[in-house]
C-alpha cells in the first residue's frame, strides 16, 4: 500500500542561549491511508510541534514530510491546507464568530477559492447543510445562528464539520474534545469516529483521554521528549490496559 504519510527523521531544534533543545528528536513516522492514529503523550512531548510541522505551521528543522509521495516539506500552509485540515482544542479557533454556521460551512466547503467567490452560493447549499446537521441534536435547526451565540460543544462541532466538509486527505484533531463537559466530549468524539469510519479518512488524533485512546483508531503511538517510544498496531492495542498505558508517562 502507497502510505499517505511519511515523516522522515523530522528535527525540530529550538536555539537558547546556554542549551539547545530537540524538541522532535529524529521522529520517523508512515501512516497509510485510512489510518486513525491515536497519539499519546505527556506535557511538552512535542505532539502539537508535530502537528504543526505537519500542516507547515512551524517548520522541521531538518528532516523531510511527504504527502502520497510528494515532498511537502518547504510548502506554506495555505498550499497544504487544500489537503490537511485540522481541529484545535479552542472552540473559538475553529469558526468566524461573526458568521453564521451555514456561512461558515460554506467558507470551509469554497476554501482554496477566491474569497469574493466563497459565499455567493449560500442558498443552493442549504440542503446540503440541513442534511450534514440533521442527525446531530447539537446544532439542529441552527445554521442560521452566528457562531458566537453557539456554545463550546456547539462551535467544537462545526469546526469539526467544517474540517471534514472537502474530504481532507490527512484530518488531524489537536485534543478537539479536551475543553468540554464529559457528555459533550463523548457526543463529538462517537460523531469523530463515526464521520471517520464512514468516509474513511485519515487521522491523527492527539488526546490526553486514555480511555478514548483505547477505544478508538486503529493504531497508537507514544511520543516523549520527541521520540515515539511505543507504536503499535490495532491488535497489540486491542490488548493493552489502562494500566499498561500510564508506565510510558
Ligand atoms: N516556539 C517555541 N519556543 C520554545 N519552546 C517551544 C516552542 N514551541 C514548543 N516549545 C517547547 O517544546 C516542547 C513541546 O511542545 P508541544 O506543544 O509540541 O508539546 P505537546 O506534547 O503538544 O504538549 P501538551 O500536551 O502540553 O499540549 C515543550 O517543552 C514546549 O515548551
Amino acid at each position: 500500500m502507497k502510505p499517505l504519510l511519511k515523516i522522515k527523521h523530522a528535527v525540530k531544534t529550538i536555539y537558547n542561549d546556554d542549551d539547545n533543545l530537540n524538541i522532535l528528536n529524529d521522529i520517523n513516522l508512515t501512516i497509510n491511508p485510512k489510518d486513525f492514529l491515536v497519539v499519546l503523550g505527556t506535557n511538552g512531548a512535542g505532539k502539537s510541534t508535530l502537528l504543526d510541522a505537519i500542516t507547515g505551521t512551524n517548520k522541521l528543522t531538518s528532516g523531510q514530510i511527504l504527502l502520497n509521495g510528494d515532498d511537502i516539506t518547504g510548502e506554506n500552509l495555505a498550499k497544504r491546507s487544500r489537503h490537511i485540515s485540522r481541529v484545535y482544542q479552542d472552540p473559538k479557533s475553529g469558526t468566524a464568530p461573526r458568521m453564521t454556521v451555514a456561512e461558515n460551512l460554506l467558507l470551509a466547503k469554497r476554501r482554496g477559492l477566491p474569497r469574493r467567490l466563497r459565499l455567493r452560493k449560500l442558498k443552493e447549499n442549504m440542503p446540503e447543510f440541513q442534511k450534514l446537521i440533521s442527525n446531530l441534536p447539537t446544532l439542529d435547526n441552527r445554521l442560521n445562528t452566528f457562531t458566537e451565540k453557539l456554545s463550546g460543544g456547539q462551535r467544537q462541532t462545526l469546526s469539526f464539520l467544517m474540517a471534514i466538509i472537502q474530504r481532507p486527505e490527512l484530518l488531524l484533531l489537536d485534543e478537539h474534545t479536551a475543553a468540554l463537559d464529559p457528555q459533550t466530549s463523548k457526543d463529538l468524539m462517537e460523531l469523530t469516529n463515526k464521520i471517520i469510519l464512514e468516509k474513511e479518512l485519515t487521522c491523527m488524533m492527539i488526546t490526553h483521554d486514555l480511555s478514548d485512546a483505547m477505544k478508538y483508531g486503529n493504531r497508537l503511538i507514544v511520543l516523549k521528549k520527541g521520540e515515539i517510544i511505543l507504536d503499535l498496531n490495532k491488535a497489540e492495542k486491542d490488548k493493552l490496559t489502562e494500566s499498561d498505558l500510564l508506565q510510558y508517562f
